[in-house]
């Protein structure tokens, strides 16, 4: 397994087809899944020489989390689909790594059996954090509990993804009859207490406005990062309704398709935020010098969804493990190539992009700048 793409081609392999489907699908036409790739083979890197850049590091702080890598791991549902350890395995290897893990509210494993089991497993006993990704859910008794269960298990922050009013219309899952989990599998945090007890359905629910998130902003003093604004006026209001980060995501793909590529909104956001909070940006993230492209316009960290996925059905937590190390030797490699030192040395000037306008007719702006 040498690339990103190598775990794409071995879980197909392995995966029964329909799951594999749902992992690598998106909404409608999967105009938006293709853009988010296209959007980074499009952008140019221009490096500098003669800097020096012997001595790197690829360590990042983000909202008070410390990790080794600039590559997180997206909240992703349903890990046991992948590999009999689900989130154990995947939480195990990102501990390795260094690397951030935000729990999906979709897991098949339980936050507070993940946090346990990389307890002190960190290099200096202490395991790059989780962090917990939330739909609110109409019923706020049941959703304030489920902000009690992600603290009380140690995560570092709230990931909340405001994307989903309604489910976007996975066409592939729709035809291949996949609309449940197989038996013996569940949504841990959906399930009543006790054996046997009902399992609630996620809903996604439209009537969820600013006022929720005022709500979680009085309840919880954890940092909150929205999940899935993409309107630079999006990115101002949550700003002023005092959220603590942005994750820059149309979701893989899989809400409203046809929304931009992630890393072309990424300069557009930079400006609107101006630096008060920071950004996470996910979507295509592929190679090292996408990591790069990202960090170089702005991101302070980047997330990878469907790798991860790919990934755990590969190899389990030896998979993952490997994948987030390739990841790691591709971005110290183009840091190296680009005479970077870290992520600090990473400047819009180093990303240059086509200035005529590209097939859906707007340019592209890297850094910010208004052409
Ligand atoms: C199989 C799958 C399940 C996902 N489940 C969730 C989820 O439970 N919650 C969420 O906010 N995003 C979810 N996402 C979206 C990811 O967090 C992320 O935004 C996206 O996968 C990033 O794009 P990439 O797959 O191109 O790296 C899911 C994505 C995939 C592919
Ligand atoms: O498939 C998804 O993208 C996703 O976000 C999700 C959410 C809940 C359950 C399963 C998947």
């Amino acid at each position: 397994m040498m690339t990103v793409k190598d775990f794409e081609t071995a879980a197909r392999r392995r995966l029964d087809p329909v799951h594999a489907d749902f992992i690598a699908g998106g909404a409608a036409d999967e105009i938006t899944v293709r853009a988010n790739e296209e959007a980074f083979r499009r952008l140019r890197l221009l490096p500098r020489v003669l800097r020096g850049s012997a001595e790197r590091s690829l360590d990042i702080t983000v909202l008070g989390g410390r990790a080794r890598t600039p590559v997180l791991l997206s909240p992703t549902a349903f890990h046991k689909l992948c590999d009999g350890e689900g989130e154990l395995a995947t939480a195990r290897a990102a501990a390795a790594a260094g690397a951030i893990m935000i729990v999906s509210m979709a897991s098949t494993v339980a936050v507070e059996d993940i946090a346990e089991a990389i307890r002190g497993s960190g290099e200096d006993g202490a395991p790059a954090p989780l962090w917990f990704q939330l739909y609110l859910q109409p019923d706020l008794d049941f959703t304030r509990t489920l902000v009690r269960r992600a603290t009380d298990a140690g995560c570092g922050a709230l990931v909340v993804t405001v994307d989903s009013p309604v489910r976007g219309a996975h066409e592939r899952d729709l035809r291949n009859g996949f609309l449940d989990l197989p038996d013996g599998l569940r949504c841990a945090h959906m399930a009543e207490p006790g054996e046997g007890g009902r399992v609630r359905q996620i809903a996604m629910s439209p009537e969820i406005s600013w006022q929720h998130i005022d709500w979680l902003r009085g309840i919880t003093s954890l940092p909150i990062l929205l999940k899935g604004a993409l309107h630079p006026e999006d990115a101002l209001l949550a700003v002023r309704h005092g959220v603590d980060g942005l994750l820059l995501s149309n979701h893989g793909g899989r809400q409203l398709d046809t929304v931009p590529a992630t890393i072309e909104l990424l300069p557009e956001i930079h400006a609107a935020v101006a630096g008060r909070i920071p950004i996470v940006l996910d979507g295509g993230v592929r190679r090292g010098t996408d990591v790069v492209k990202a960090l170089a316009l702005g991101a302070s960290a980047v997330g990878i969804g469907r790798p991860v996925m790919w990934a755990l059905a590969e190899g389990g937590e030896k998979g993952v493990r490997r994948l987030l190390e390739l990841l790691r030797d591709e971005v110290d490699q183009a840091l190296a190539l680009c005479g970077a030192t870290g992520v600090r040395d990473l400047t819009p000037d180093l990303v240059r992009a086509p200035v005529w306008p590209d097939t859906a007719g707007y340019a592209v702006r890297p850094g910010g700048a208004v052409s």
